[in-house]
């Protein structure tokens, strides 16, 4: 359904996991790990980090978009959040606008603790979400160099 093949699969989750259980929770004492497929084939993580400030959090997902990006990958071919929950969790609004930069890819989130899968995609996690191409097409209309 995702198009990621099942042992590839199989690594992003074990790495979701592993992620999972490196994050940094004293607050809300629930994490996260996320697991993102490169389209050269690379895995790279990030779980939820928290701040005392409470509104300095970063979600797992953002953490390993960011991680991405300093590494030098912008093209993603998936991602696998994983919570320990029954039921998996679904990205929060500002992870799915964050994803959505780098393009639409398939958003598979699991359980840490049951069988339960859910797949969808990051275009339909934020369907006629703002991107790129909207800044794209203003600037095309020429109304950018106009306004002051
Ligand atoms: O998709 C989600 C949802 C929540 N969180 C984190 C933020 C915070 O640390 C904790 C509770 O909201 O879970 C994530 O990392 N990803
Ligand atoms: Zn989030």
């Amino acid at each position: 359904m995702s198009g990621i093949d099942e042992e590839t699969k199989k690594k992003l989750v074990a790495a979701a996991l592993v992620a999972m259980d490196k994050a940094y929770i004293p607050y809300s004492h629930f994490p996260v790990g996320a697991a993102l497929l490169t389209e050269d084939g690379n895995i790279i993580t990030g779980g939820n980090v928290e701040n005392a400030s409470y509104g300095g959090t970063i979600c797992a997902e953002r953490s390993a978009v960011v991680r991405a990006i300093a590494e030098g990958h912008r093209k993603f071919k998936g991602i696998v959040v994983a919570t320990n929950s029954l039921k998996p969790a679904s990205p929060c609004g500002l992870c799915r606008q964050f994803m959505f930069e780098f393009g639409d890819f398939p958003v598979i989130m699991i359980s840490g603790k049951s069988d339960e899968v859910t797949t969808t995609s990051v275009k339909d996690l934020l369907p006629g979400g703002f991107g790129p191409q909207s800044l794209a097409d203003f600037a095309a209309e020429g109304s950018a160099k106009n306004s002051s």
